[in-house]
């Protein structure tokens, strides 16, 4: 019987020789379902295997939110580590120093960032080379990825890191595609188009979902944007990550200013030198700025703001209901209202209730019963 790793080599070999036009696109569609598919068992843990691919690796999460450093050995992601946190990992010249997560703490604008160090990781790491396997399940539980290049070498570095997060699930700067798919017990397969697609049509998403066996969903396309890849993302929901990636290329004091300066043009780019600490702080601003964090100032009734200490609060839950959370149970119990100044209201202040969002820098009065 051929083994998972040689279908997968199979399709792999397929899609190359086949060429792409009108009539072959179902085809390499299917073929993409598949690979997906095979690739995902070949990452699940055998029976009587451990269940987590990061063994070994994991330290709890700390502060408000973590950094994964995810590079090649020696690209200076531990001097990086040393430099901007109180922790001093390992450095030196030979490769695979690091051998395995070591955290720091980064406080910046009132925030607690944890930045965590790790090993170098190459190519074919997503298949188990070297620790690849820790690292890359490792940098999924990472609110942001910074992918740390060495600028001396070529652009291939970052096609091939890109290519170990893909193949496990991980999806860099990207937003999860805009369909609803719900799985049933009748009914047949459902699809709705909010707008004409594109990328895509109903008897390719009825091909795939035969090929997973889902004989019964309603699926509702409502980007026209939206990719077989896509679409097969949406069915392996459940083993993809959709994280921001922050390009940082160190070790600038190497290569001319032209070199630089294309390199810091590239989207999500940032260019440093950790030995000579350029750009350190540009870097930090950066990584404040992807993690999308939110400052909010509490106010006391009758006092002055608290400008001393923000409560911290993610972007994506930053409602008025997730600040009394915070800050404490009780206070969502006895909620009246809340007086809030700054960007997210019309007129400083404004009465609002649990689910207005909070914008970064607001300050928030609350009231509350008894
Ligand atoms: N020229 C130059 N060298 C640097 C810079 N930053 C780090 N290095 C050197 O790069 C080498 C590797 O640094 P490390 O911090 O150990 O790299 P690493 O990515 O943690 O390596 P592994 O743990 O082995 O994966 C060391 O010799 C550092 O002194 C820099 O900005 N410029
Ligand atoms: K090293
Ligand atoms: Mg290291």
């Amino acid at each position: 019987m051929v083994n998972i790793t040689e279908k997968i080599e199979q399709i792999q070999q397929e899609l190359a020789r086949t060429q792409k036009n009108k009539a072959t696109e179902y085809h390499i569609g299917l073929l993409k379902g598949k690979l997906a598919r095979y690739r995902q068992q070949l990452l699940e843990p055998g029976p009587g295997g451990s269940s987590s691919a990061g063994q070994g690796f994991e330290v709890a999460k700390s502060g408000h939110a973590r950094v994964a450093l995810i590079g090649f050995p020696s690209v200076g992601k531990s001097s990086l580590l040393s430099k901007v946190t109180k922790t001093k990992s390992e450095v030196a010249q030979y490769a695979f120093t690091t051998l395995t997560s070591v955290p720091g703490v980064l406080e910046y604008e009132g925030a607690e960032i944890q930045v965590l160090d790790l090993p170098g990781i190459i190519q074919g790491a997503s298949e188990g080379k070297g620790r690849g396997r820790q690292v890359v399940s490792t940098a999924r539980t990472a609110d942001l990825i910074l992918m740390v290049l060495d600028a001396t070498k070529p652009d291939s570095q970052r096609a091939i890191l890109e290519r170990e997060l893909e193949a496990v699930g991980i999806r860099l700067n990207k937003e999860r595609p805009n369909v609803t798919f719900k799985l049933k017990q009748t009914g047949g397969i459902k699809v709705t188009f909010a707008q004409p697609p594109q990328k895509l049509d109903e008897k390719m998403i009825a091909s795939i979902l035969r090929d997973y066996r889902i004989m019964n969903a309603d699926v509702l396309v409502r980007d026209p944007e939206v990719t077989v890849e896509d679409f097969i993302d949406v069915i392996n929901e459940q083993h993809r990550s959709y994280i921001p990636c922050l390009y940082c290329y160190n070790k600038i004091d190497a290569v001319s200013l032209e070199e630089t300066d294309r390199l810091a043009r590239q989207p999500h780019s940032t260019v440093v030198s950790v030995s000579e600490s350029l750009g350190l702080q540009d870097l930090i601003e950066r990584i404040w700025e992807d993690l999308k964090l939110v400052r909010v100032y509490t106010k006391p009734k009758g006092s002055k703001p608290d400008l001393e200490e923000p409560v911290i609060l993610r972007l994506k839950r930053s409602t008025v209901e997730d600040f009394c959370n915070t800050i404490h149970r009780d206070f969502k119990d006895k909620f009246k209202f809340a007086m809030v100044w700054g960007t997210s209201v019309k007129h400083s202040p404004q009465k609002c209730g649990l689910g207005h969002a909070i914008e970064d820098e607001d300050v928030v009065s609350l009231f509350t019963r008894g």
